[in-house]
């Protein structure tokens, strides 16, 4: 997370910073989503090829990954999947010795920084995301269709493993709390300890607000009609109601998986 990083001592973390963190983040979730949509699903992209090999887009994606990775080896630190937040989908292609790296601040707590729910959230974004919000067809741009799925997958994953942070103030806070029921392995207690419905009703309603903002066809004459409304959506590039979608059933509920994940391995 950019407020815990450029700095060698511990930064000061806070729930209302990583929360602003998060905040902007749905920024970039919105219009990763925008982008991707601007083409049709392009199944092609995602048929294993010939012999049970890979999709393109996995292909396109362990590649990805390895590259931007490999900048270390030209600027250090300059490499990929560095902070904890960022995370590959395919660790195992990744150069070894540039992974993790040495001198990032420590704010979390070692072992407990290294979750990952990515193997969910790839299947989440493949099976169920991606068909509801491209429209069936095919334009032949596979190789951008695979980049813009790229961009969405990882703003997605750094959204959901900043989750580590939120875990880390949460239990800063209240260790007296926590620890019990991290010591009892107690997953249902975590769970209830770190979840506030009604911060996650604002964020649901804002996601859709963003998305029938940043979504609107902007044009130079005066709209008559200029009121947010359901009617509206149908014009919008993505609709806001899958964006609420996509943070009520597997955005939040990964957030928290990812808190609680790394909550069980915080007194390790
Ligand atoms: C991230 C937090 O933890 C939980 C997950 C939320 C989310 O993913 O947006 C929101 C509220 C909490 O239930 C938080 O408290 O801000």
């Amino acid at each position: 997370m950019d407020a815990a990083a450029g700095q060698q001592q511990e930064p000061q973390l806070s729930l209302a910073a990583v929360r602003d963190a998060l905040v902007r983040e749905e920024d970039s979730v919105v219009f990763a989503l925008i982008e991707r949509a601007r083409h049709p699903r392009n199944a092609s992209a995602y048929t294993p090829a010939a012999g049970g090999g890979r999709s393109l887009v996995e292909f396109f994606v362990r590649e990805a990954e390895a590259l931007q990775s490999k900048a270390s080896l030209l600027l250090p630190s300059a490499g990929r999947y560095q902070k904890p937040e960022d995370v590959p989908f395919f660790p195992q292609d990744l150069p070894s010795h540039l992974f993790p790296a040495k001198s990032y601040p420590k704010v979390l707590h070692p072992v407990a920084s290294l979750v990952s729910v990515n193997d969910a959230i790839w299947k989440m974004y493949f099976n169920e995301l991606l068909p509801l919000f491209t429209v069936d067809g095919d334009d032949g741009n596979y190789a951008e269709t695979a980049a813009l799925d790229f961009a969405c997958l990882q703003v997605i994953s750094r959204r959901i493993h900043i989750g580590k942070y939120v875990a880390e103030v949460k239990f800063r806070d209240a260790p007296q709390d926590y620890s019990p029921a991290i010591q009892a392995k107690d997953k249902d207690t975590l769970m209830n300890l770190l979840t506030f419905k009604a911060v996650e009703e604002k964020v649901k309603r804002r996601v859709e607000k963003k998305a029938r903002t940043f979504g609107q066809n902007v044009t130079l004459e005066d709209s008559a009609n200029k009121q947010e409304n359901v009617a509206e959506d149908s014009g919008c590039k993505v609709d806001p109601k899958v964006l609420s979608k996509l943070y009520d059933q597997w955005v939040m509920p990964l957030t928290k998986d990812v808190e609680v994940e790394y909550l069980l391995r915080r007194l390790d």
